[in-house]
């Protein structure tokens, strides 16, 4: 899109994203923590199965790791320069907290967390709480009685080991009803929270995509899709991968506390010194995965970087196929310079952790070392209370390993659930933009029935550019009338597509007024000012289907204009779908045409839809579509660069630099002889 018309009206932007602050967003993006495909593939068929990995050998999927895209202070930034939403009855009844992550949703399931602060770290266990307080609360209460019904079970082995003679009749059913409430109450920890898991990771996505659907399009463009598209599927898989280890690390952890409770019995010196160790195993480890979980943020930083190299490479793949030198820079330089350092931090975070995790287990191993060797000196302890202090302390020892071994995959969550918070925190919903929920009158256009004209009055948009300098567009006054076809023309980069977003209110004004017959377009009814629109932009998406589309005869149209549009040889439609999308790029855009004229909105609008199809069509398409659809009553508003078919217009304006030219009258060069250009009528 660059071109002259940059050099139009700059000035200075204080808010303006700076080159070493697009350097940070770039850079603040990733993914950590390779995968080994054994683990993935174990874990894989572990969850099919149904099943958690064993505890203390199973081991969680490594997989990336996730955080802070590294931008903090830019993305707080930009936060503290959004609007600040105001609280709606939705986010009342859903118990959204007001702030700039806060979402309009009409999901129901659970309330979404509070947002959080840029690059704060968020727990799964905190996240957990947050969605769904009494349900997590019950199912830890399930996962500690499991736990501890284990605990309690290595006391009867004990106890029945220490008998003389026949065990009673007391203990061998005290045992059978402890080998039924350890099964009983593991199950409904472990079916609690995976069904809450899954309902929280089914809600995290819902957010992201409310998040991206009710935000402002400026927003989502400054963020950009990879980023998006990394916290959508990456992100939240690997939050999904830890959760299989939150129903043994409850039980573990209760089985410790038992183990130690027990103790207390058995030995109340012994417990108080295991007490002690596990005190001095937790500090050594939390400081130790401080360390990891900073190289798992930064591996986290390099994923964007990396997806976007990967990008280059899917789509890219003819110039890189015909450029041996640009695929080796790509290829050797750049992608090969990130996904090193993503793996040298992924590596040193998760060895720090698998450290961390040894560590603590070291410390353990010494204490039961010195209770072997050293206690029966210092107390007196008898070789039977020696002998079960040992089989509990080791039965510990594995629970713990069982919990431990997931702490790196909570690691990894953490940082992937602060990058999903960040993400949604730097898209704020925009004034007037819809809940994603929202269908019905909007999609009728609405309170704007019957309208006749359009008015710009001092309407303008400003693009930040780099080193300070920006694109203005206006202030313009235009106006778009119904029954009438519209051209909008100029030179590439002039401002004409960004016109196309503002006319169509995606970008409101940043000054001025839209006003449809005197009434001011307002965030009240930007969502029926914009549903009277069909639109085929220059980047356009086309759906495989007639997404939203109303059912009555809809197929019967559909094919009449495959026939008009010269498609019916190649593209049939099935109840809703398309037979195939993959076409020329100007088949594409008939189809997209197709859709726009079963849509039958007021105002179309064609961002240089001519540019990519052959000279009979393009042909038809200025000479019968377009005066077809005025003589239907739409405002046809066309932009274009076919000087030969400005005949067509029957109003033109002209913007350079962002700026309409006088009265829309065409007198540049282009227009130099061309018949049947006039003045505004
Ligand atoms: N998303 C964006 N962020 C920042 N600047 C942008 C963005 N989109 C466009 N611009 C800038 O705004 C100016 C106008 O772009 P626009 O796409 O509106 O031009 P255009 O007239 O449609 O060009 P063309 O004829 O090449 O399609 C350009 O200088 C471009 O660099």
């Amino acid at each position: 899109m660059a071109g002259h018309g940059e050099r139009g009206r700059r000035r200075p932007d204080p808010g303006a994203v700076q080159p070493a602050q697009r350097r940070g967003a770039r850079a603040g993006a990733a993914r950590a923590a390779g995968a080994l495909p054994g683990d993935r593939r174990r874990l894989r068929l572990l969850r099919g199965a149904g099943q958690q990995p064993p505890a203390g050998g199973g081991r969680p999927r490594p997989h990336h790791a996730g955080a802070g895209d590294g931008t903090a202070g830019h993305l707080a930034a930009r936060r503290r320069r959004l609007p600040r939403p105001v609280p709606g009855p939705d986010d009342a009844a859903l118990g959204v907290a007001a702030g700039p992550a806060r979402r309009r949703s009409g999901h129901r399931a659970g309330h979404p967390p509070r947002p959080v602060g840029a690059g704060e770290p968020v727990s799964l266990f905190a996240y957990l709480l947050r969605y769904r307080r009494g349900a997590f609360l019950l199912a830890i209460a399930a996962g500690i009685i499991s736990g501890g019904t284990g605990a309690a079970f290595i006391a009867m082995v004990n106890q029945a080991l220490a008998a003389d003679g026949r065990p009673a009749s007391r203990l061998i059913w005290g045992y059978l009803a402890l080998c039924l409430a350890t099964l009983f109450t593991r199950f409904i920890s472990q079916a609690l929270l995976y069904r809450l898991s899954q309902g929280a990771i089914q809600q995290l996505r819902r957010r992201l995509v409310d998040g991206i659907l009710g935000a402002p399009l400026r927003a989502v463009e400054k963020v950009g899709t990879a980023r998006l598209n990394s916290a959508l599927s990456d992100d939240v898989v690997v939050i999904a991968d830890a959760l299989p280890g939150l129903p043994g690390i409850c039980s573990g952890a209760a089985f410790v506390l038992v183990a130690i409770a027990y103790l207390v019995i058995v030995s109340p010196v012994v417990a108080l010194a295991t007490g002690g160790t596990v005190v001095v195993g937790v500090l050594l480890y939390l400081l130790m995965s401080a360390a990891g979980l900073g190289a798992l943020k930064a591996a986290r930083e390099e994923q964007d970087v990396l997806f976007g190299h990967f990008r280059s490479v899917t789509e890219g793949i003819k110039e890189l196929k015909l450029h041996r030198d640009r695929r080796y820079a790509l290829i050797e330089r750049d992608l090969a310079t990130t996904a090193t350092a993503y793996r040298r931090h992924s590596i040193v975070g998760l060895s720090v952790y698998e450290g961390a995790t040894g560590g603590g287990q070291a410390v353990f191993f010494t204490f039961i070392g010195l209770l072997l060797f050293a206690f029966p000196a210092w107390f007196a302890l008898t070789d039977r209370t020696l002998a079960a202090c040992v089989l509990i302390l080791l039965f510990a020892v594995s629970s713990l390993q069982g919990v431990l071994v997931w702490f790196p995959a909570l690691g990894r969550a953490a940082v992937a659930l602060t990058t999903i918070e960040e993400r949604l925190a730097s898209l704020a919903p925009g004034d007037g933009e819809p809940a994603p929920g929202a269908t019905a009158r909007a999609a009728t256009g609405g309170g704007f029935a019957g309208w006749r004209r359009i008015e710009f009055r001092g309407v303008s948009h400003v693009y930040p550019g780099p080193k300070g300098e920006e694109f203005v567009l206006g202030p313009l006054d235009l106006d778009v009338r119904r029954g009438e076809i519209l051209f909008v023309v100029g030179s590439n980069g002039s401002g004409k597509t960004t016109l196309a977003k503002v006319l169509t209110s995606l970008y409101p004004p940043e000054q001025g007024v839209l006003r449809v017959d005197g009434v001011a377009v307002t965030a009240a009814n930007r969502e029926d000012y914009r549903n009277l629109f069909s639109a085929v932009f220059s980047d356009f998406h086309l759906f495989d289907s007639l997404l939203g589309l109303p059912a009555p005869d809809r197929t019967a149209k559909a094919e009449h204009y495959l026939r008009r549009l010269q498609l019916n040889h190649k593209v049939r439609i099935t109840g809703d779908r398309f037979s195939t999308t993959a076409l020329s790029l100007g088949q594409r855009k008939r189809l997209a045409l197709l859709v726009a004229y079963l849509e039958d909105r007021d105002c179309y609008l064609f961002d240089e839809w001519a540019a990519d199809q052959d000279p009979v069509f393009k042909d038809f398409f200025y000479r019968e579509l377009l005066p077809e659809l005025r003589d239907r009553d739409k405002a046809v508003v066309v932009i274009s660069h076919d000087d030969q078919y400005f005949h067509a217009a029957d109003r033109l304006v002209r913007l350079e630099y962002g700026q309409l030219s006088e009265g829309g009258t065409p007198d540049g060069p282009a227009m130099a002889g061309r018949p049947g250009v006039g003045p505004a009528r």
